[in-house]
């Protein structure tokens, strides 16, 4: 399975320009740094400041490091290492769907779109299809982490989890549970609340047996969202949660018919996260999506628990769900990542959603609407800049998912998860459209980096990431 084995792993050496986020709404940039990642794929060095011609020799002496058996990779004018993005709520088995959703609003979309496509993944030559392509694209994308969503069927949940390790994706994969008969349909459910545990466990065995110590997947607990579970299922859940310490992704407080449906199936519960909480499920390490609807109640409760949501701006906006109060979620303590939230939303690309929930915020702080009634200051306070939507992007995600000690950013003791993003030059333009006598150095190339940043932000692309390493591991390359 570890295809690693079949190469010879060697202490590598990145050079060049650095940028990471530090804390939210600050970028640190560091020119002429050298960053020493050793053979297991962790950063053990930091040089700021170096004379990059001549530095690799002190290095390997400081690090007892064989000079001769080392790969070097250099930034070249107008790129960057950044760390790579965490897709904090994504279904793989969507993928084939990204864009279809048309006019509809989450409950039918569900019914017209998912649920047929989700119970077709359990053909396993066309979930290795769907699911290499999910894989490799969100790779080409600069996603090196990814909370995924799988389907009810353990065979192909099992094989994006045996695809993820083999393609060196860091994921998180979840066999999703869906056992009650009220809302999921009658051909594609668990039968049972003890059918949907007992597939569950077998999924995690699954994922223990290729990968004990969850260096890189991670089974995650995946009650679909409070309609889709009986109590049953989800006490279950809840006690699994508190003896086994793995993490829940759910969906919360998405859109209106979902709220009434929710308060009409659990009419004991006060609010929507009230049922989580109630079964144990609200917790450091619980990744809730969307968030869009909550109560102050709510945010508190949520934010006393010590769990994070994942904020799909992209999928909120195609469904028409609404606008996830991010900036009161933040200010709550409540920790934020982003989701690409595939198919509800329309791209696989955590960049989207970056530049997307910087719209969205926009979309908060315009004085008309629902919001005309909030105050100017807290409508401005809603806006969230390039520097914030990147940090949600980074390490943002690697806080909800309660690894941020490991990823998001280059720190001595962290893991080699980045991404060499190039932006267009004078020199990359190809000969036909040779721009040099024309001054392009106008339009590329004299900007100052924090605004090469927001360009990259607001007009990048999967042209834009020239490689993508995991843990250290070369995993894509844009030829
Ligand atoms: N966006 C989204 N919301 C959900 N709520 C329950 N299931 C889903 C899903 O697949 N996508
Ligand atoms: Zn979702």
């Amino acid at each position: 399975m570890e295809s690693s084995h079949h190469h010879h792993k060697r202490n590598q050496i990145f050079l060049g320009t650095f940028i990471h986020s530090v804390k939210l709404g600050e970028l640190q940039y560091m020119h002429d740094t050298a960053v020493c990642v050793d053979k297991h794929g962790k950063i053990v060095a930091i040089e700021p400041q170096c004379d990059l011609s001549n530095v690799t020799e002190a290095l390997c002496q400081k690090l007892s490091w064989d000079a001769h058996d080392l790969a070097i990779t250099i930034t070249k004018e107008g790129q960057f290492f950044f760390p790579g993005f965490i897709d904090t709520h994504i279904h793989a088995p969507q993928y084939p769907n990204v864009g279809i959703f048309g006019k509809s609003t989450l409950l039918d979309w569900l019914n017209k779109y998912t649920f047929p496509m989700e119970a077709s993944l359990e053909s396993l030559p066309k979930a290795r299809r769907v699911y290499t392509s999910c894989v490799r694209r969100t790779l080409a994308h600069g996603t090196t982490t990814a909370a995924y969503y799988a389907t009810i069927h353990v065979a192909t949940t099992n094989l994006l989890a045996d695809l993820c390790h083999a393609m060196g994706q860091r994921a998180f994969v979840g066999r999703v549970c869906m056992d009650s008969a009220d809302v999921n349909p009658a051909y594609y459910r668990d039968e049972s609340a003890d059918e949907s545990l007992s597939r569950t466990r077998a999924s995690i065995a699954h994922i223990r047996n290729i990968d004990p110590s969850y260096a890189l997947i991670c089974p995650i607990l995946t009650p679909r969202f409070a309609p889709s579970c009986t109590r049953d299922a989800m006490a279950q859940l809840g006690a699994l949660r508190c003896s086994s310490g793995l993490p829940v992704q759910t969906h919360i407080s998405e859109n209106a018919a979902e709220l009434a449906l929710v308060k009409a199936m659990f009419p004991e519960c006060g609010s929507y996260a009230d049922v989580y909480d109630k079964y144990s499920l609200l917790g450091a390490r619980t990744v809730l999506g969307h968030a869009i609807h909550l109560t102050d109640y709510e945010i508190n409760l949520i934010s006393e628990r010590g769990a994070g949501v994942a904020h799909c701006p992209c999928s909120n906006s195609a469904l028409t769900s609404g606008e996830a109060p991010v900036r009161r979620l933040l200010d709550a303590g409540v920790g934020v990542g982003l989701g690409t939230d595939v198919s509800g939303g329309y791209s696989a690309s955590v960049l989207e959603a970056v530049r997307s929930a910087a719209l969205v915020s926009n979309h908060r702080a315009m004085p008309m609407g629902k919001w005309a009634e909030t105050p100017a200051e807290e409508r401005e306070r809603a806006k969230l800049s390039v520097e914030e939507v990147l940090h949600l992007a980074t390490r943002g995600g690697a806080g909800v998912l309660g690894i941020a000690d490991r990823v998001g950013g280059f720190e001595v003791g962290m893991e080699w998860d980045a991404q060499l993003v190039g932006l267009g030059l004078v020199d990359e333009c190809p000969d036909e459209c040779d721009m040099r006598d024309h001054g392009n150095v106008d339009v590329f190339g004299w900007e100052a980096w924090d605004e090469r940043v927001a360009k990259w932000v607001f007009n990048g692309d999967d042209r834009n990431v020239k490689k993508v390493w995991v843990r250290g591991r070369l995993v894509h390359e844009r030829k």
